[in-house]
């Protein structure tokens, strides 16, 4: 006897169906659907007020929803465009508390703050950080709690390029490590490209476009595939193609 084949990753990281979210009477996501597979880097890309951040607070769980279903194994781990790191505990117990006080959890937490290069800050204070230093602590909170899901909400959208720059070679490090699955809501087309498997382009609350990154676009900003890639995602966000150039 033949088993039907089954259809996608039948362990995703995230899995959304036909999710629905009004505010009022307006719908601000209509019947969305989103398959993230465990270890896939999914960027999101889509004019303001598409509905990107409503999409990511409700996959966080931060948020009702008003139909459909999101599944997610375990609880997603979230990072914000600011760091929202509590100024009266040392680094080290801000990333710790993500962990509930478990036995091991400062060790753990030492272990986190020395893979984004701040093992020497331990018992620091937020408010001794620059911009860039805030967001790797931000970044070590969410993945010691190991998450098959990383949700990142614009995180580096405050920072200078530069910083920019060196931010997102660190991601890449820490996500090929970890393996989550990533969601990465963005403005920046370029930041995208770097970063993501498969770029979706959201429209009016629903996935209007999708494309998968060539390996050679990721590696090369330069890469004729990448300038290919931007200029169809630039069309896509509705960008005029001459601004595009
Ligand atoms: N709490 C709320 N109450 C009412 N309307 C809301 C609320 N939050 C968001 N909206 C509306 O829902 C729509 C989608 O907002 P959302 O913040 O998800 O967009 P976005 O794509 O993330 O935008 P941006 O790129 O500017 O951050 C917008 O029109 C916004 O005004």
């Amino acid at each position: 006897m033949t088993l039907p084949q089954p259809v996608g990753d039948p362990h995703p990281a995230l899995s959304v169906h036909r999710l629905r979210r009004r505010y009022g009477k307006r719908t601000v996501i209509d019947a969305l659907n989103l398959e993230i597979a465990r270890g896939e880097f999914v960027a999101l890309l889509g004019e303001s007020g598409c509905g990107k951040t409503t999409l990511l607070r409700a996959v966080a769980g931060l948020d009702a929803i008003d139909g459909g279903r999101i599944d997610a194994p375990s609880r997603p781990a979230v990072v914000f465009q600011e760091h929202r790191l509590l100024p009266w505990e040392p680094l080290w117990r801000n990333v710790a508390l993500a962990l509930d006080e478990a036995p091991t959890s400062r060790a753990r937490a030492e272990a986190a703050l020395g893979e984004v290069g701040l093992g020497a800050r331990l018992n620091d204070w937020p408010r001794n950080l620059s911009g860039g230093q805030a967001q790797r602590v931000a970044l070590a909170r969410a993945l010691v709690q190991e998450p098959a899901l990383l949700l990142l909400d614009e995180p580096f959208a405050a920072l200078d390029a530069l910083t920019r720059i060196r931010m997102h070679g660190l991601v890449q490090e820490l996500v090929a490590r970890h393996r989550p699955g990533v969601l990465l809501v963005t403005h920046d087309v370029d930041e995208a490209i770097a970063l993501a498997d498969r770029v979706l382009v959201m429209r009016r609350g629903a996935i209007a476009a999708e494309h998968a990154v060539p390996a050679a676009a990721r590696a090369d900003r330069a890469h004729h595939r990448a300038a290919a890639l931007r200029l169809a995602l630039l069309a896509e966000l509705g960008v005029a193609a001459d601004l595009a150039a």
